[in-house]
C-alpha cells in the first residue's frame, strides 16, 4: 500500500517547502488540481526536479484530448497522470495508448461516476493502472465520504490498482486500510495539521503494519 500526499491548495515554493517536511514518509506527491489551474505544468516540472526520487501524479482530470494531455504532462516529469471515469472510452483508451509509449501511469478518478461497479469494469478491461473512488471537496462538505465505494471496485476490479481520496483523515484511516487499497491519497488530512512531517509518519506506520 502507497501513500499519495495531495498538493491542493499551495504555489510551486510552498508546495516544495511542503513535500521537503514530510518526503520521507510519502510515495507519491500530487499536483492538484487547482496547482495545475493555478501554477500550469511547470508545478509538476518544478517538483520532480526537487524530488527526483519521488513519484508525481499530475492531476489533471482530463476529459478530452487525453493523448496529447498525458505526452504533455509526461514531458513535465509526470510519473502518473489522472483522467475521469466519466470520460469517453476513446479519450481513456488513448491516455493508456500515450502513456505506455512514455511509460507512464494512467489512474481513473471515478469523482460523480454512478454505476460504479459496472463503469470500474470497464475501465479496467481498457487496461489503466490505477482506479480511484473519490469523494470531492462539494460532497466532503454535506458529510459524504468513498468508503463504501472502495469496497464496490474492490469487488469487480481484477487488474488495475485500486486507491481511494477524499477527506482522509488520521481518525478514519484504519477504516481505510482494512480494505487494503494499493493506494491511499491524501491532502488536508496532512497540510492541514500543524505537524505535517508527524502526520506523514504516522499514517506512514498504518499503513505500512498491514
Ligand atoms: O483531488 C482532489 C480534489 O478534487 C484532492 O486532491 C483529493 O480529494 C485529496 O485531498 P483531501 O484529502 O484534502 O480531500
Amino acid at each position: 500500500m502507497e501513500l499519495q500526499l495531495a498538493l491542493d491548495l499551495v504555489n510551486i515554493p510552498e508546495a516544495i517547502e511542503l513535500v521537503k517536511e514530510v518526503e520521507e514518509h510519502i510515495d507519491i506527491v500530487e499536483i492538484g488540481t487547482p496547482v495545475v489551474i493555478n501554477e500550469g505544468l511547470h508545478a509538476v516540472k518544478a517538483v520532480k526536479k526537487a524530488f527526483p526520487n519521488l513519484k508525481v501524479l499530475a492531476d489533471l482530470k482530463i476529459m478530452d484530448a487525453a493523448g496529447y494531455e498525458v505526452m504533455k504532462a509526461s514531458e513535465a516529469g509526470a510519473d502518473i497522470v489522472t483522467i475521469l471515469g466519466t470520460a469517453e472510452d476513446m479519450s481513456i483508451k488513448g491516455a493508456v495508448e500515450e502513456a505506455k509509449k512514455q511509460g507512464k501511469k494512467i489512474l481513473v478518478d471515478m469523482i460523480a461516476v454512478k454505476d460504479l461497479a459496472g463503469r470500474a469494469k470497464e475501465v479496467d478491461a481498457m487496461g489503466v493502472d490505477y482506479i480511484c473512488v473519490h469523494t470531492g471537496y462539494d460532497l466532503q462538505a454535506v458529510g459524504k465520504n468513498s468508503f463504501e465505494d472502495l469496497q464496490t471496485i474492490k469487488g469487480v476490479v481484477k487488474n488495475a490498482k485500486t486507491a481511494i481520496a477524499g477527506g482522509i483523515k488520521l481518525d478514519t484511516l484504519s477504516e481505510v486500510i482494512k480494505v487494503q487499497p494499493d493506494l491511499v491519497i491524501v491532502g488536508g488530512g496532512i497540510t492541514g495539521q500543524a505537524d505535517k512531517k508527524a502526520a506523514a509518519a504516522k499514517m506512514q506506520q498504518m499503513i505500512n503494519q498491514r
